[in-house]
């Protein structure tokens, strides 16, 4: 906080690896107090920090970059430990993470204004764009790393300054990514982390005037909490919520990418993101092939510590994550489901990589998100069907289709409700393109050039010659 790290004389609390169950780190338990401070800094800092040309502030947020490639090893070995994902998936993160880090680093040069032609000889009409002030910024679990800089390095470029909450469970990586802001450079006061008590210090920021926008990724339930909590001071809200990813599988898809694109996707961080494959719809003529490809390829995959060489999935976060799953496999299976592999806890947070098949609309697991690993496969008979079906959730984040024939693709593309979609493509997300959902998966985008304006406000000039 304002360049100094406090919270010393705090209470703490525990930060545990959820492969071993071992406490890895205490971190000081922040609350209302220490989120206005934050404030109080961010706010200070804002009048200098959005005085720097975009130039400055990008060489500052070029070398965090470097800072961040330089220890990428050691962030990422600190985020599996506090995460559990495999060593090279939390090296990937850093990289994506790194990618919005320089994406932004630039983009901060291109905030354009406008000239308006004007109905009258003696007026002339501006449009400027200015960052919107002080950005607060909750971020979950599942992305320690990304979820903060896809937040942050806009709102830094845009010239804002930052109050940061990581979640409880993985503060380590966002106070290390604060380390190494502090040694790129960034004056004291623009980037603020502060740990500890969600609610009070959630609070704490909606109820700030000085908060001109919120930024949040996590649960729908908590997100519309806080776009309720922000009305009262009119905040921009920037959303990034959960979803309940559906994916096609036409009949003339290429097997192989389809197998390949929904594993990428359903299993990465063992299941645990916001645009995982979470219930699939394969074409009734190749339920058969596509299904026993996918059991194969799932059968080989590895779980275990993710510090240990060629493992594939790592634990899941905590026993509710464990509960979860274990509850939308039963109701599953109770309702007719069939497990063709997995199904069951190894032990402590670990848990098979499970497909269902025989799966029906009304499980569980075709109306919840579960953030496990559970790929449950249905049939459907036509494109419509699919769609419908598709399209019937309340959720509109993330969506996958497979098929060989573009112009087929494109259609069915153009008709889904749901802002990311790939279309033979399991991985869709980059720094360079826009991020987020329709409908209760959230509000805004991050990434690409439309991740800049969430922070910008919209001035309008008439000169009057
Ligand atoms: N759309 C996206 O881009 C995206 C990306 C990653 C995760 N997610 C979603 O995040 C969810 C999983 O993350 P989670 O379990 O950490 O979510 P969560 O909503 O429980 O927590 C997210 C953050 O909000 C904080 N929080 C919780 N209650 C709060 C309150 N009352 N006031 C202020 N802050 C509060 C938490 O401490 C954490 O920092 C899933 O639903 C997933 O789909 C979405």
């Amino acid at each position: 906080m304002n360049g100094q790290w406090t919270g010393k004389e705090l209470e703490t609390f525990e930060v545990t690896n959820p492969a071993t169950s071992e406490c890895i780190a205490s971190v000081p338990n922040g609350g209302a107090l220490e989120a206005e401070q934050a404030t109080d800094a961010a706010y200070e800092a804002f009048k200098t920090w959005s005085a720097y040309t975009a130039y400055e502030r990008s060489e500052i947020i070029w070398k965090w970059h470097k800072l961040i490639d330089e220890n990428k090893e050691e962030l990422a070995k600190m985020m599996t430990m506090e995460q559990g994902k495999p060593l090279n998936e939390a090296l990937g993160e850093i990289s994506y993470a790194n990618g919005f880090v320089a994406w932004y680093a630039e983009e901060g040069k291109r905030i354009y204004g406008e000239t308006i032609p004007a109905s009258v000889k003696n007026k002339r009409l501006f449009v400027q764009k200015q960052p919107v002030g002080v950005v607060a910024a909750i971020t979950p679990w599942n992305f320690p790393a990304a979820m903060i800089t896809r937040k942050i390095a806009p709102a830094l470029a845009a010239g804002c300054t930052v109050v940061v909450k990581p979640a409880e469970q993985t503060p380590l990586t966002a106070l290390k990514l604060a380390q190494l802001a502090e040694q790129a450079g960034f004056p004291n006061g623009v980037i603020n982390v502060v740990t500890g008590d969600a609610q009070a210090i959630g609070q704490s920021w909606l109820e700030d005037k000085r908060v001109r926008k919120l930024t949040f990724t996590g649960s729908t339930e908590v997100g519309k909490l806080l776009m309720r909590g922000a009305a009262d001071t009119v905040k921009k809200v920037s959303l990034e919520l959960g979803g309940h990813a559906p994916v096609i599988v036409m009949e003339d898809a290429d097997l192989e990418k389809a197998v390949n694109g929904v594993i990428a996707s359903k299993f990465r961080n063992a299941g645990q993101t916001c645009v995982c494959s979470n219930r699939i719809y394969v074409h009734e003529s190749i339920e058969q092939a596509f299904t026993s490809k996918l059991v194969e390829q799932t059968q080989q995959l590895r779980v275990g510590n993710g510090l240990e060489d060629g493992v594939d999935l790592g634990p899941l976060i905590d026993t509710a994550a464990i509960s979860k799953v274990a509850l939308q496999i039963e109701d599953a299976v109770n309702k007719g489901a069939k497990v063709q592999t997995g199904g069951k806890l190894i032990e402590n947070l670990y848990f098979e990589p499970t497909v269902l098949t025989n799966v029906e609309d009304n499980m569980k697991c075709m109306m919840e998100e579960t953030f496990g690993p559970v790929a449950p496969v249905t049939t459907f008979k036509t494109e419509e069907e699919a769609i419908t079906r598709a399209n019937d959730s309340d959720y509109g984040l993330a969506a996958y289709v497979f098929t060989e024939n573009i112009t087929r693709g494109i259609r069915i593309t153009e008709v889904l409700e749901y802002g990311i979609i790939g279309l033979n493509d399991g991985l869709p997300s980059v720094p360079q393109s826009p991020f987020g959902g329709f409908k209760q998966s959230g509000l805004g985008r991050e990434g690409g050039h439309h991740g800049i304006e969430e922070f910008l406000e919209v001035k309008y000039i008439s000169l009057g010659l």
